[in-house]
């Protein structure tokens, strides 16, 4: 099944924009966790099975894991989601962006390697860069295009012939780069402006939207912006308000009543 089709299907069965985002930082584990040689793995297991019914895709981020030497984890991570959740989607968010040929180990480390249904790519350094992912024909790419981060300013709000360089991959995303009908664009949710006017641009394509929860992005500005004519297309991402919500016992109590609310307040901004 192709990406696209997989997060469609996830959309309407389960009734949810959610993303849970899994960015193990073992700091701020609970402290139960904090001694056992598998805690990496054993804590996203934890959140995955608290949220994994409230969710429409879990997004690992690669560097959580390799900073730790726990590539392996994150293949477990992500085997497990795929045995017991096999509809959620999950986006392995790495931000790639390198010349072809290397771009193939890239392709093949997320598609091949972590099986990963989808990934963050950069488009800096162009199609090129992107192609061979899409040589992959049924897994799905999320393109940075206005970031959630302050310094995001620096180079996607410059203007370029006539429109902002955020624009221009929108428009791209949404025409000639989308050979395989499995891209999709990154949009903060911190930019409900930006966000209204990349809809505006691809007004199909899925938005993988992160910068609610910690980073302050109003959930019912960023849904009224974003979502498409039906409703949907958003794939709304929340990693520290809902993985860390509590370092008690109760941890994964308290991740899973984040993300009811979340989710909740999600649904109630697209009705
Ligand atoms: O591509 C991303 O996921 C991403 C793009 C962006 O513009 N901003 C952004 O915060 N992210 C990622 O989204 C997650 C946000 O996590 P929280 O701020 O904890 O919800 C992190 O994994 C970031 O790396």
């Amino acid at each position: 099944m192709k990406f696209t089709e997989m997060l469609e299907a996830r959309w309407n069965a389960a009734d949810t924009l959610l993303c849970v985002g899994l960015d193990p930082n073992p700091a701020r584990f609970p402290k139960a966790l904090a001694s056992k040689p598998d805690a990496i793995y054993e804590f996203c297991r934890g959140i995955v099975d608290a949220t994994a019914d409230l969710v429409c895709a879990f997004k690992p981020q690669i560097a959580y894991f390799a900073s730790c030497g726990a590539e392996k984890e994150l293949e477990a991570v992500i085997g497990y989601i795929h045995e017991y959740y096999p509809a959620v989607p999950v986006i392995l968010d790495a931000k790639r962006g390198d010349i072809g040929s290397t771009a193939e180990h890239y392709a093949r480390e997320a598609f091949e390697r972590y099986r990963a249904d989808c990934v963050t790519l950069s488009p800096f350094m162009g199609f090129d860069t992107i192609k061979p992912y899409l040589a992959y024909e049924d897994k799905g790419a999320f393109i940075l295009c206005r970031t959630s981060n302050k310094g995001g300013d620096d180079i996607q709000m410059l203007t370029v012939e006539g429109e902002r360089i955020y624009e221009r991959i929108a428009r791209l995303a949404a025409t000639e780069w989308n050979t395989s009908g499995e891209l999709g664009l990154v949009v903060g949710a911190t930019y409900p402006d930006e966000l209204a006017n990349v809809r505006r641009i691809a007004p199909e394509l899925p938005l993988l939207v992160p910068g609610i929860g910690a980073q302050g992005g109003d959930v019912d500005a960023c849904v009224k912006a974003g979502v498409t004519a039906s409703k949907g297309g958003m794939v709304i991402n929340s990693g520290r308000a809902i993985i860390y919500a509590s370092a008690e016992d109760d941890w994964k109590d308290a991740a899973r009543a984040a993300a009811v609310a979340t989710r909740d307040a999600i649904n109630a901004a697209r009705r």
